[in-house]
């Protein structure tokens, strides 16, 4: 077992991409899996650990039902990014659940990836910032810029609405994956079966299921109002019952939400051409900004 560690941008995709081709043209069957759907698209052949490990969702993947094999496993990923989720933990926790504490570390190989290679020949100080902030040791503060003046506010958005479809019958038919065309879905318009969610234009919104992982149509993906119009997104509800809660619950909903603002977690490993952070209390851990 070997495990391939290293900041952002150090390339560990482009090494994970160049072990499956290496074993892919030695004949060995190599399956690459990411824990998101979002993630797994940047790998080749890619799919999500929990549909590969057949993982228990519903015990939050502490279980799986797959058989045992004698396989060689690369982990790749990079320390300084984000803590384990564990619902309702206290930060021991979250410590005590982070892969270089399980029993099977000592077992695995370490390689180390150290020269950011998506900037190789950028500034010096850059490089040398961007490593200062994920170790933590970058003080930032002086830095704070305030909000720039004349940024769209969600009043003058709300004019122009659109409608996103959602199907229950023929998502039976045709399955989840198909996108349709709004004039098709009010051609079929049947109000028992077809239901509405209207967004302002310009709504961003983020899936919170996998619709298509091999179109990057995923949890997490990020869409803007006119191209989930574009694309219509025809899926059924779905109901979600929380075990874990004190009191039952059960709701039905569209698997949307609105993405304005996403939480760290949501954002970690995405590229964005700009970003604003939104810091009402202090981040939990060295790093993490
Ligand atoms: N050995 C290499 N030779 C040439 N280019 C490379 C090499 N390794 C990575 N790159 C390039 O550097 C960039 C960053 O690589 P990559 O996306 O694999 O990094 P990463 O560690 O996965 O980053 P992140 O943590 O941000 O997801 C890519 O454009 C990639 O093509």
């Amino acid at each position: 077992m070997f495990v391939l560690d290293g900041p952002r941008g150090t390339g560990k995709t482009y090494t994970y991409n160049v072990i499956f081709h290496m074993l892919t043209a030695m004949n060995k069957n190599v399956q690459c899996t990411a824990w998101t759907g979002i993630a797994s698209t940047l790998l080749p052949n890619g799919r999500t650990s929990a549909s590969l490990f057949k993982l228990n969702i519903g015990n939050d993947s502490e279980t799986s039902s797959h058989s045992n094999g004698r396989k060689r496993i690369v982990l790749g990923g990079d320390f300084r990014q984000i803590f384990p989720v564990i619902r309702r933990g206290i930060k021991t926790d979250l410590i005590n659940n982070c892969i270089k504490n399980s029993y099977l570390w000592n077992q695995f190989q370490k390689f180390s990836l150290l020269d950011n290679m998506r900037i190789i020949n950028g500034d010096a100080n850059w490089i040398k910032f961007l490593l200062d902030v994920g170790d933590g040791v970058a003080n930032d503060y002086e830095d704070r810029v305030t909000l720039p003046e004349g940024l769209p506010v969600l009043e003058d958005l709300v004019d122009d609405v659109f409608a996103v479809y959602f199907l229950e019958v023929f998502i039976q038919t045709i399955g989840y994956n198909k996108y349709i065309t709004t004039e098709f879905l009010n051609s079929v318009w049947t109000p028992s079966i077809l239901h509405r969610l209207c967004l302002n234009v310009g709504s961003v919104v983020m899936l919170s299921r996998n619709l298509d992982v091999s179109s990057g149509m995923c949890n997490s993906t990020r869409l803007i109002g006119k191209e989930l119009q574009r694309k219509c997104i025809l899926c059924t509800f779905a109901t979600y019952e929380d075990e874990k809660l004190p009191f039952h619950l059960k709701r039905t909903q569209f698997p949307v939400k609105l993405a304005f603002a996403i939480s760290i977690n949501k954002a970690q490993g995405q590229s964005f051409g700009r970003v604003g952070l939104y810091f009402p209390e202090d981040v939990f851990a060295y790093g993490q900004t």
